[in-house]
């Protein structure tokens, strides 16, 4: 996250680490907690690493230092991605994760809302990026979570932007048009999330950008609320 603070504990229950355990270990993605045993990450995350076993899930967690041999995670069962995500730029770029076991919520570990209806998005006036990412584009993994907030902008001025790229429904622009609050690598998988009518909903997915927090260069989002039926089909039939 550029340009963001320090997060406090049980500020983003939601919010979780998604590490790959190969020889080493490390934070790769972000990672939203929806129900006691399904997660929501991007699909560029899992890409070539489509194997269960090599991912760890830490909930709970304020700082990556807080993280050793044993500090207790949540085992992979099913890793589900989008039948049409091809890459992050062409858009669904979203995974299910199915966890091993069911999650104990708490204080510090608990779901956060599905968008709700169609249009949802332009009543959002309060949303935040969340991430353990770079703060600046050649950064490194911050140690504690970041959070910044960030004004959605249309899709219209958003495909101005991005001249080069087709910007489609099923995603959604976040950023300031002077630039300096954006999401960076390692943010990637985590929530936009919104505040609406005092409830916090699952706007967004971290995807992907023209560099981070440049100017007139906003964050692209997997649009959630394009994907409710999807997700919610998917959870319930496996
Ligand atoms: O311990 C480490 C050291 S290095 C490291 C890099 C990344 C990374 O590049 N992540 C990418 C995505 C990715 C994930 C897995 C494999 C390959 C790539 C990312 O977050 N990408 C974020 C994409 C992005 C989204 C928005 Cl909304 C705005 C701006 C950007 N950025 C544009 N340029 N950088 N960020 C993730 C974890 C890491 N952990």
């Amino acid at each position: 996250i550029v340009g963001g603070t320090n997060a406090s504990h049980a500020e983003w229950p939601w919010q979780v680490s998604l590490h790959l355990k190969l020889s080493t270990q490390s934070h790769m993605c972000g990672g939203s907690i929806i129900r006691d045993q399904w997660i929501l990450t991007a699909a560029h995350c899992t890409e070539d690493l489509l194997i269960t076993q090599v991912w760890r899930v830490y909930s709970g967690i304020l700082k990556l230092s807080e993280i050793n041999e044993s500090t207790p995670f949540f085992k992979v069962q099913e890793i589900i991605v989008h039948p049409k995500y091809l890459a992050s730029e062409q858009g669904y770029d979203i995974v299910l994760m199915k966890l091993d076991r069911p999650m104990n919520f708490s204080v510090l570990q608990q779901p956060l809302c599905l968008p709700t209806e169609e249009g949802i998005n332009t009543k959002y006036t309060e949303c935040w990026v969340t991430g353990w990412g770079y703060t600046k584009e050649r950064g490194q993994v911050e140690d504690t979570l970041q959070k910044v907030k960030i004004p959605l902008i249309s899709n219209t001025e958003c495909q101005s932007r991005y001249q080069d790229y087709r910007i489609t429904d099923k995603m959604l622009c976040a950023g300031y048009a002077e630039g300096g609050m954006d999401a960076c690598k390692g943010d990637s998988g985590g929530p936009l999330s919104c505040k609406y009518q005092n409830k916090w909903f699952l706007a967004g997915i971290t995807s992907w950008g023209e560099g981070c927090a440049r100017p007139g260069q906003p964050g692209v989002y997997t649009n959630v609320a394009e994907f409710v039926e999807w997700i919610l089909e998917t959870i319930s039939s496996i």
